[in-house]
């Protein structure tokens, strides 16, 4: 089944909203001059939550074809819970995607395997797309190989879920983020299928078929073509050169059917 590329930008924690503001601006221009085809190549941005409403806004009013996701959603759905963020809220603001798990989050916030399960849960309650991301530090590559913790990380997200729905994983080598360092698209490609084949083994093959797959993990302009030209990688997650409207856009470019 042919799966649309989607190409995620997460900025993390930059850019105020009136920057954001300027950089979906700018983006919609290098983009349209890259003459990208919204429809055969999903582009989301993921901003910090302060800058969500002011993204939305904009997309609204210049009709941009942009997607609009969320770095993290609360477990609970509202109440008593300070500083949360609930999924409910999000949806209201046509957040379509939302990151669980990131690295980031499961090194600085403690957030394990019960938080991301609990997490994906409050997405598909809500009718949010889940990017669930999971991927092994340096330590566990070198006591357990490349694919053992991501399999592992994914089948414990999907575990125990009433109804799945859609939902992507984003495949991010703890080792290669923000680092310069990469994996080789075919280390990446090898993952990415372990990972398909788990989904599948555990929950169909018409599951697996549909699930985008995605790498993350220093993608530029310059080295994304590899990685998209396996039919195991279906786009990528992109930190720091999701900030660059050029280089966001130079990412794009590389849609599956130019790539190959
Ligand atoms: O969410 C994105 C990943 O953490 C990758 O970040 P990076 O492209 O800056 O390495």
């Amino acid at each position: 089944m042919a799966r649309i590329p989607l190409i995620a930008g997460n900025w993390k924690m930059n850019l105020d909203h009136q920057q954001a503001i300027a950089l979906v601006q700018k983006l919609s221009w290098t983009l349209r001059d890259a003459a990208h085809d919204y429809k055969s190549c999903e582009v989301v941005v993921f901003p910090p939550f302060t800058d969500i409403r002011s993204v939305q806004t904009l997309m609204d009013a210049d009709k941009l074809e942009l997607g609009l996701g969320a770095q993290d959603l609360s477990k609970f759905d509202s109440g008593a819970y300070t500083g949360e963020v609930s999924g409910a809220f999000l949806k209201k603001l046509e957040v379509k995607y939302v990151l669980i798990g990131h690295s980031e989050r499961r090194q600085y916030h403690n957030e394990g395997d019960e938080t991301v399960q609990a997490k994906t849960a409050a997405a598909f309650r809500h009718g949010i797309v889940p990017v669930i991301c999971v991927g092994e530090t340096l330590e566990e590559l070198e006591n357990e190989g490349q694919s053992a913790v991501p399999v592992r990380q994914t089948l414990a997200a999907l575990a125990g879920h009433d109804k799945i729905g859609d939902f992507v994983i984003a495949y991010e080598p703890v080792w290669a983020i923000g680092t310069g360092k990469v994996a080789t698209p075919e280390e990446a490609a090898a993952v990415c299928g372990k990972i398909r084949e788990a989904i599948s083994a555990e929950h169909g093959p018409e599951i697996a078929d549909a699930t985008r797959i995605l790498y993350g993990g220093s993608v530029k302009a310059n080295n994304v073509a590899g990685f998209l030209r396996s039919s195991e990688v279906d786009g990528v997650l992109v930190g720091g050169a999701s900030l660059d409207a050029e280089e966001f856009s130079g990412i794009a470019r590389f849609q599956k059917h130019i790539a190959l």
